[in-house]
């Protein structure tokens, strides 16, 4: 079987939009029943799986050891779990629906759109090659938008695409070591330098302060630019500090003037804080957190701020230093569960860099969080919200890709719910959590959060994730969550996946929630389209239709047009 993923230059001529051409790897031949051709010159056919005279010949990259799954699995046209077909296309999408006037500016999302390459199929959502998804609006409320996908060329993807199969270590796949005595060295210093670990750049996209766009994942070296227009991988974010560093949060807090971030310390187990200043590439210490409990620090995809403070979270979900050092799979991929290490919560002052409380908190394990803010008076406190998985990491295990494909419909997505933080100020050993609102309103499902990015570190009121329209798997619903009435709101299609809501608030906007949100759904019917809902009724306004079905993706961005 052929299996290398070379990429030819395939001249697609779509009548709608001059510019449009793709980059189709040459796939092996399919070994399952949708093999399909897909044109994007015609939408409906595409959608409707007919094949198109001329057309891209593409193939769903789909894994041989997909277990055989239920009839959900079986009967679907769903792409949220299937590689993406091309490894480029743009073009001009249509609009059913009304967009409001003011939507004027392009969304972007990423997320791990190519989990086959060459034989080799990735056995984690969290593995894939990152895949970006670009919806332009151009404002006055029109019936046209134009969109894109592209793969970020990381040195991974170019890497696993040359060999025909992945060459670094990703989230879920540690190379086989080598054969040789020689090459076993060049292993160890792999391992011992970083070398050896991925830089493919999954998780967020970032528009800089300075106009320049970011995405990244949890490896320091995973930070590239790209251009929001074409997609094009720019080059790798180079930091000229020397703090090194294997490994960095994956959902850095960005403003208009800075850059804020956490590094773990893998040997000292602790934290620095560092701030990049807009228009610099130079980040610089704001202070260090020492780690309550070990052996190593705990797992930070993100973490939280308030105006004057950095929240620094320490989850018994920690780093396995074994397991980056000998390139072995720990219990949870590259972390450890270690319940008996404690968890804590530390807060910074961003001014002066001093640990302002370190609390122990119940137990808890988090992935995303969603705000924070400060409680002023006489019990002033730091209150932090977060997407919360009842103290239980098996959330990870319910991310592998064979139980997202062949468990649909089974209720197997674990508990999730709003944690909120309490920790004092005064000193006192212990902060408080307790749930935000009664999970039952989102279906006891909580990940993928967003809010007005203009109440970050503000008192807030409303938050928009993925919840749960149980049975399910994965999280199904769009979920606006009003944390003062404690009540949600959901958006739902019987067997559609969305990916995280992302709040754009409309120009002039006072109330936190006077805007829209996007998502992009996958639909079962095999549809990929941008769904836009009223941030304040969360009613469908519009869906922007790709003329093919996206994988599903993580984080998304907005950048506005800029005047012309
Ligand atoms: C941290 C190390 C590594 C890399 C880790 C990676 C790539 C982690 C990626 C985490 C992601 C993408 C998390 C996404 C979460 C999504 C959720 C919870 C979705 C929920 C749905 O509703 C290695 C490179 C493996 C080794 C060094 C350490
Ligand atoms: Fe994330």
């Amino acid at each position: 079987m052929a299996t290398s993923l070379t990429l030819i230059a395939t001249p697609c001529t779509d009548p709608r939009s001059s510019s449009s051409f793709a980059l189709a790897p040459r796939l092996p031949p399919r070994r399952s029943r949708d093999d399909i051709l897909i044109d994007p010159r015609n939408a409906a056919a595409a959608r409707r799986r007919v094949p198109v005279r001329g057309a891209v010949r593409a193939t769903t990259l789909r894994s041989d050891q997909e277990p055989a799954g239920d009839s959900g699995a079986t009967t679907t046209k769903l792409s949220a779990w299937t590689s993406v077909r091309q490894e480029r296309w743009e073009g001009d999408l249509s609009v059913d629906g009304h967009l409001p006037p003011w939507l004027n500016g392009t969304y972007i999302r990423n997320g791990p759109g190519m989990w086959d390459v060459g034989e080799h199929a990735f056995h984690h959502l969290f593995d894939g090659y990152a895949t970006l998804v670009r919806v332009s609006f151009r404002g006055g409320g029109g019936a046209r938008a134009t969109g894109a996908h592209r793969q970020i060329e990381s040195e991974a993807y170019r890497a696993a695409v040359a060999r025909g199969r992945p060459v670094l270590r990703e989230f879920s796949h540690c190379p086989a070591p080598a054969k040789s005595l020689l090459d076993r060295v060049g292993d160890l210093v792999g391992l011992v330098t970083g070398a050896a670990l991925t830089d493919n750049p999954n998780s967020a996209v970032l528009p800089l302060g300075d106009g320049r766009v970011m995405c990244l994942t949890e490896t320091t070296k995973s930070s590239v630019l790209i251009d929001p227009d074409t997609l094009e991988t720019v080059g790798r974010f180079r930091y000229t500090d020397r703090l090194g560093g294997m490994v960095q949060s994956a959902h850095p807090i960005v403003t208009d003037t800075e850059f804020l971030t956490l590094l773990p310390d893998l040997v000292r187990p602790g934290h620095l804080v560092v701030r990049m200043e807009a228009g610099s590439n130079e980040r610089k210490v704001i202070g260090r957190v020492d780690c309550r409990g070990g052996p190593s620090p705990g797992w930070l995809h993100s973490f939280a701020v308030t105006e004057k403070y950095v929240v620094v979270p320490e989850m018994p979900l920690r780093y396995s230093s074994a397991s980056l050092l000998t390139s072995e799979l720990a219990p949870f991929y590259a972390f450890d569960w270690v319940p008996a290490s404690g968890s804590y919560m530390h807060v910074m002052c961003k001014s002066t860099g001093k640990t302002v409380a370190s609390v122990e908190v119940p137990p808890f394990m988090a992935i995303h969080f969603i705000n924070a803010y400060e409680e002023e008076g006489d019990e002033a406190a730091v209150v932090v919200d977060c997407c919360e998985h009842y103290g239980d990491p098996a959330i990870i295990e319910t991310l592998v890709l064979s139980r997202l494909r062949s468990l649909r419909g089974k209720d197997v997505l674990p508990n999730a719910r709003v944690g909120r933080f309490r920790i004092p100020l005064d000193g006192s050993p212990f902060g408080e959590l307790e749930t935000a609102l009664d999970p039952e309103e989102h279906g006891r499902g909580m990940d993928m959060c967003s809010i007005n990015p203009a109440r970050l570190g503000r008192k807030y009121r409303y938050a928009y994730a993925c919840g749960a329209r149980r049975p399910c798997n994965f999280p199904n619903t769009l979920t606006k969550i009003d944390l003062v009435e404690k009540k949600a709101k959901s958006w739902h299609e019987e067997g559609s996946v969305p990916s995280e809501p992302f709040f754009v608030a409309r120009p002039g906007a006072t109330d936190e929630d006077d805007g829209v949100v996007i998502s992009i759904v996958s639909s079962d019917d095999g549809e990929g389209y941008a769904l836009v809902l009223d941030a304040t009724t969360f009613e469908e306004i519009a869906r922007v239709r790709f003329p093919y079905g996206l994988p599903y993706g993580f984080h998304g961005c907005w950048i506005p047009a800029t005047e012309e």
